[in-house]
């Protein structure tokens, strides 16, 4: 699947920008735009009754076309404007409508309502008479749809400026922006769509899409689809469920090596109670392809060892957990020397331990990371980020709040090793990784357990073949 591009508000200018000096005018631009929405508002709610809410700039053109398309085809439509238009387009969108234009006070309840007041020029909070206006007016609507971006939301951080209403459905306009897939922007959104509009749309940041999967080739063997070495420690549950995710994960093998271990399901598991100094050697081993070192490690003098070892080893690393807390005291700078770039996967307070306060949204927090760490980040969350050293970086679709639950970072931790040790490339791996742990929550359903996510994962990756 390719993944689709995440403009922010100044790149989506510039590609506007582009398109307008290949010939396309604004008001084109402007037409396709509102056409898309109208499409989408008429397919959701036929012939009922519109209101259409305008701003002064092209966000509110747009809802002065979907209010002439719609109306076009039958509907009721009421038009109500916060002020004038102060842009030529929006002016020229507005000329076109037949209808009267009421102020944003006479506004009326309707089963369907369209947000076209502000999107991507939205430059402070909207005033609180306004914000209340238009959370009433969604509230008491049958179905809502926001044009480009719900009015309130910052663009680029996904931050809402001021009190925004849940929407049924959000259409982003030539392209998702980061506020489409970043918290708590996105929880506002409803269903998200993005509506083609001729303009096009390139950039480093991506949405993590599904990812395409080859079964192994008729000449592979267990080592050939990777070997992943977990290194356990004080906690034998959280290791273990790393472990058994790598091996669900399509890795060919597995070694759990801990110092306690419980029961295990898994034959190909292998289980080995060692120390630092053996783990070391197993370490040597040429055939293992990536270790993992943090679920149940523990931060005793030990699990420094064994996580010594692990860094030594000259593998390519999956780091979590209490890896990571480990690292952070001798500073994340130090992973940058490493023969291949680690994957780790912070969740907020790690995020913070390991990197302190970078400033910026959660992109530019986790770019700025991977760049200091020279580590593949996984920039855990309901709005995961991945980010590499080498600029590349992705946002996860929202992913089940029902992963809030103990161990399912360990799970996380086991696919992504499986899929580095599968693809070589860790910033493909983490991407992969995200995608299917969202699949595998959404496919155990409401109240999983980690447990349940090891055992949805052959069907979340079935659907990638
Ligand atoms: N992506 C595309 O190629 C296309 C996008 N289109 C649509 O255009 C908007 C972006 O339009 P823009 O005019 O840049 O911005 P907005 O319409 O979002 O808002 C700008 C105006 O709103 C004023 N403003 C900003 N914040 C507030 C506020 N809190 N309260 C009141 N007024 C506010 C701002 O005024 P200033 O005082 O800040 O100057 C502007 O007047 C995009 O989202 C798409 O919907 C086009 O259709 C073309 C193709
Ligand atoms: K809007």
């Amino acid at each position: 699947m390719i993944p689709r591009a995440i403009l922010t508000a100044a790149e989506m200018k510039a590609a506007e920008d582009a398109t307008m000096a290949s010939g396309v005018s604004v008001d084109q631009l402007m037409e396709r735009a509102g056409r898309a929405a109208a499409d989408i508002a008429w397919r959701m709610a036929g012939k009922a009754h519109v209101l259409v809410l305008c701003g002064p700039g092209n966000n509110g053109g747009d809802g002065y076309v979907v209010a002439r398309l719609l109306a076009e085809r039958g509907c009721e439509v009421q038009v109500a404007a916060l002020a004038d238009p102060a842009t030529d387009a929006a002016r020229n969108a507005r000329a076109q409508w037949p209808g009267p234009v009421d102020a944003i006070g006479d506004a009326r309840p309707a089963p369907m309502v369209v947000d076209a007041l502000f999107g991507t020029g939205l430059a402070r909070p909207l005033g609180a008479d306004l914000s209340a206006a238009l959370c009433d007016l969604v509230r008491k609507a049958r179905h809502s749809l926001a044009v480009d971006l719900p009015s309130g939301i910052e663009t680029d951080s996904g931050a809402l400026l001021s009190p925004v209403p849940f929407f049924d459905a959000t259409i982003a306009l030539g392209s998702l922006k980061p506020a489409h897939l970043l918290q708590p922007a996105a929880g506002f959104m409803g269903m998200t769509l993005v509506g083609e509009i001729g303009i096009a749309a390139e950039s480093a940041l991506l949405e993590i899409g599904r990812p395409t999967l080859v079964p192994p080739l008729p000449s592979a063997h267990k080592y050939s689809r990777g070997y992943v070495l977990v290194a356990g420690g004080a906690m034998a549950g959280a290791a273990s469920l790393a472990a058994d995710a790598a091996i669900r994960a399509g890795a060919g093998y597995v070694a759990l090596a801990g110092p306690e271990h419980g029961e295990g399901p898994l034959a190909l598991v292998q289980r080995l109670a060692v120390d630092p100094r053996t783990l070391a050697d197993l370490l040597a081993d040429e055939r293992v392809d990536v270790a993992v070192a943090g679920p149940g490690l523990g931060l005793n003098d030990k699990a420094e060892a064994r996580l010594e070892s692990v860094l030594a080893a000259g593998k390519r690393l999956v780091l979590d957990a209490d890896a990571l807390t480990l690292i952070a005291k001798r500073g994340a700078e130090t992973l940058a020397g490493l023969d291949a770039p680690p994957i780790l996967t912070p969740h907020e307070g790690e995020f913070a331990r390991l990197f302190g306060d970078i400033s910026g949204n959660k992109v530019e927090r986790a770019r700025e990371a991977a760049r200091r760490s020279g580590s593949v980040i996984i920039y855990k969350g309901n709005d995961s980020v991945v980010a590499s050293p080498d600029g590349r970086a992705a946002i996860a679709p929202p992913a089940p709040s029902w992963l809030a639950t103990a161990g399912t970072g360990d799970v996380l931790t086991g696919i992504a090793a499986a899929r580095y040790a599968a693809t070589g490339d860790p910033f493909e791996a983490a991407c992969e990784a995200v995608w299917l742990h969202g699949a595998a929550a959404r496919m155990a359903g409401p109240f999983l357990i980690a447990d349940d996510l090891i055992e949805a994962l052959p069907r979340a990756l079935a659907a990638c073949l």
